[in-house]
């Protein structure tokens, strides 16, 4: 089941090149989920980064190192599946695209995920992905009911412009983002600064998502900025990310 036992022990290092600030930690805490013997040692004074622009709160920190993200990396290669057919597709301007990656959702019994007129159902939470919502819980301060993983192949794959501002979600409560695998850029675009009919002129964020990291969205980010996962061709390597919300519950 989801039972963990949590311990002391000595830090790993991690390979962060996004934080400015040099890590000093000397201890991290291990969670370990027995019953598929993964480890989870999670960086125990968390460096946060504060993202501040107008109206765009987001906090930023490496919550696994290297070796434990790795770990998670395969562990979710290993066990995950991902949704085929009419799921793996959205409508754009009335017709029906594959999306550019692959896409799974979890979560508790009976919530489903809406997108450019797609429903998908959230299959049910497994040990170890309620592991992961279970420390991101702890470290956070907030619950969450449903995750969305998607599956980013290589540089090639990415996501479109979006505010993840859908009725199903809890307004106000902060959307947590789990990052394994390549890093890659994320940008935000404030809603005035977007294509041809922007009204004003504001730099774009940009932010480099890195493996093991957690990006916390808070509120009012999905009101007023887009985001987006833009392709990088060079790219090779395979990232997953994990967005942990708040669903309504109906
Ligand atoms: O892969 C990412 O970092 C973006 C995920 C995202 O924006 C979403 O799931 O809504
Ligand atoms: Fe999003």
């Amino acid at each position: 089941m989801d039972k963990f036992v949590v311990r002391k022990r000595k830090n790993e290092s991690d390979s962060s090149q996004n934080n400015k600030k040099t890590k000093s930690q000397s201890s991290a805490e291990i969670t370990e989920q027995k019953s598929l013997n993964v480890i989870f040692l999670v960086n125990e004074q968390l460096e946060w980064r504060e993202i501040r622009r107008e109206n765009l709160n987001c906090d930023y920190c490496v919550l696994f190192g290297k070796k434990n993200a790795d770990r998670i990396l395969e562990e979710c290669e290993r066990c995950l599946s991902y949704n085929e057919g009419q799921l793996a597709k959205v409508q754009i301007y009335g017709k029906w695209h594959d999306i550019p990656r692959k896409q799974v959702a979890h979560g508790d019994e009976g919530l489903a995920y809406s997108f450019s007129n797609n429903t998908v159902p959230a299959r049910p939470w497994t040990p170890f992905l309620s592991a992961i919502r279970d420390v991101i819980s702890q470290k956070t301060g907030y619950n969450f009911n449903f995750v969305l993983i998607n599956r980013y192949k290589d540089g090639q794959d990415h996501m479109g412009e979006h505010r993840d501002d859908e009725k199903d979600l809890v307004f106000g409560h902060p959307i947590a983002s789990l990052s394994l695998g390549q890093s890659r850029d994320f940008l935000f675009k404030h809603a005035d600064a977007r294509g041809k009919n922007a009204t004003r002129s504001i730099e774009t964020v940009k932010i480099l998502l890195e493996h093991g990291s957690l990006l916390m969205m808070k509120h009012p980010t999905n009101v007023f900025w887009y985001h987006s996962l833009p392709q990088r061709k060079r790219l090779m390597n395979v990232r997953i990310n994990m967005t942990f919300r708040m669903m309504v519950v109906k």
